[in-house]
């Protein structure tokens, strides 16, 4: 036995946990307690107070994965913690893990795969993400407070000038360590004071700065809920357009390493990123999203588990060039099977950063005639 464990027996934290029963067409809130001297949880319905998951070790859920905003998966269902649910939890622990609300800009957009990648090894862990465009009235009632500046009107018309990529970033101190890695605002001085920030690497110009980050937790509570709880009002990219899926496996979006990098070594073969969110898919979406496999792989059910064991990150793929789009992705892709891509491919991403046949890093279409299909699931069903 640990001896740093002992006389912590009651040791306890309790979370309020969220499920979205999608066939019931409503949330069912739990309370989720862990206990830290032999690592079990238990779980209640707080409805009906009645035991909902019997006090069992889950090696799946750590401690370091629970905090408030984070996504786990029990027994297939994707639980949201939104809450700490007593005073000893909350002070040992809410305090410490916080939000903010980073953006990449316009300009900062072709720089993606880097300043994500950066976002990762500064060990940011991406608890929301999606690509949006902005309209005048959205920049107008995000910027709102500069609404008297002088360089409002350039800022709402620079904000609308492409896509953007919204995230909340989930870290210790999260709001000051995201400021303190973007740099100051003027990238002239952030290019003196922080060679190395994000600013400092990837802005223009004062107001071409590549990307944003929230100033205080309150500020991070509102912007996040501007993006992410907006009710259908931050639109999807997606072009639906010679275009093809990719989604990055749970096991690649939780250990956070290699996210950047696969979306690299897309943007390598001339290939663009159109569309991208984060989603946490239950076991029925997951299903239909995988029907076509269904009686073709033996591994199916293994497929449906590993897409809604954890959040996945979908994106369309496009070409401005005249290349096959899914036909180029699938080869940057590589063999299915890691084994085998890193005895043939090894330069290909499934090569370097799968693990098994089930967990292959990314899932690309297989056929030219379903990429339209299958980015529809995503960017036109998920989003209704
Ligand atoms: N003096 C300026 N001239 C031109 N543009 C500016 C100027 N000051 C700020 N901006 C633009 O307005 C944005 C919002 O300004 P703010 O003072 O809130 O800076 P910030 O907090 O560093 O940036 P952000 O809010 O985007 O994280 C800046 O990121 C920049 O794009």
């Amino acid at each position: 036995m640990d001896p740093s464990k002992f006389g912590k027996e009651s040791e306890r934290y309790a979370f309020l946990v969220t499920y979205y029963d999608s066939l019931a067409g409503f949330d069912r809130e739990y309370h989720l307690l862990y206990y830290t001297f032999d690592e079990t949880i238990e779980m209640y319905d707080v409805k009906t107070k009645r035991v909902f998951l019997k006090r069992s070790k889950y090696p799946e859920v750590a401690l370091k994965d629970l905090y408030k905003g984070a996504i786990v998966t029990i027994n297939s269902r994707q639980l949201k913690v939104t809450e700490y649910s007593d005073d000893f939890t909350k002070n040992n622990f809410g305090s410490k893990k916080k939000y903010t609300l980073a953006m990449i800009k316009p300009d900062g957009v072709v720089h993606m795969g880097e300043i994500i990648d950066r976002i990762c090894k500064e060990g940011f862990q991406i608890s929301k993400m999606k690509m949006t465009q902005l309209s005048v009235e959205l920049a107008q009632k995000f910027y709102a407070v500069h609404k008297e500046k002088s360089f409002y009107n350039t800022l709402v018309a620079y904000m609308t000038s492409g896509p953007i990529v919204a995230l909340e970033l989930v870290a210790e101190n999260a709001v000051a360590k995201w400021r303190e890695l973007i740099g100051p605002t003027d990238c002239v001085q952030a290019r003196q004071v922080a060679p190395n920030s994000i600013r400092a690497l990837f802005a223009t110009d004062k107001t071409h700065n590549a990307v944003h980050g929230s100033d205080s937790d309150e500020n991070a509570e509102i912007e996040s809920k501007f993006f992410f709880d907006s009710k259908g009002e931050i639109p999807a990219t997606a072009t639906f357009e010679n275009c093809s899926l990719a989604i990055i496996l749970p096991h690649i979006v939780s250990e956070k390493a290699a996210i950047g990098q696969i979306i690299l070594d897309i943007q390598k073969y001339g290939l663009d990123i159109s569309a991208l969110e984060l989603f946490s898919l239950g076991k029925t979406d997951a299903s239909d999203f995988l029907e076509v496999y269904r009686g073709v792989t033996p591994d199916f059910q293994k497929m449906v588990l590993n897409l809604c064991s954890g959040p996945i990150i979908a994106m369309e793929v496009t070409s401005k060039q005249s290349i096959d789009v899914v036909t180029t992705l699938r080869k940057v892709c590589g063999p299915p099977d890691p084994e085998l891509a890193q005895a043939l491919r090894p330069d290909t991403i499934r090569a370097k950063y799968g693990v098994d046949k089930i967990r292959n890093a990314i899932h690309c279409t297989d056929l030219e005639d379903d990429g339209v299909l299958e980015v529809e699931f995503f960017f036109n069903l998920m989003q209704q």
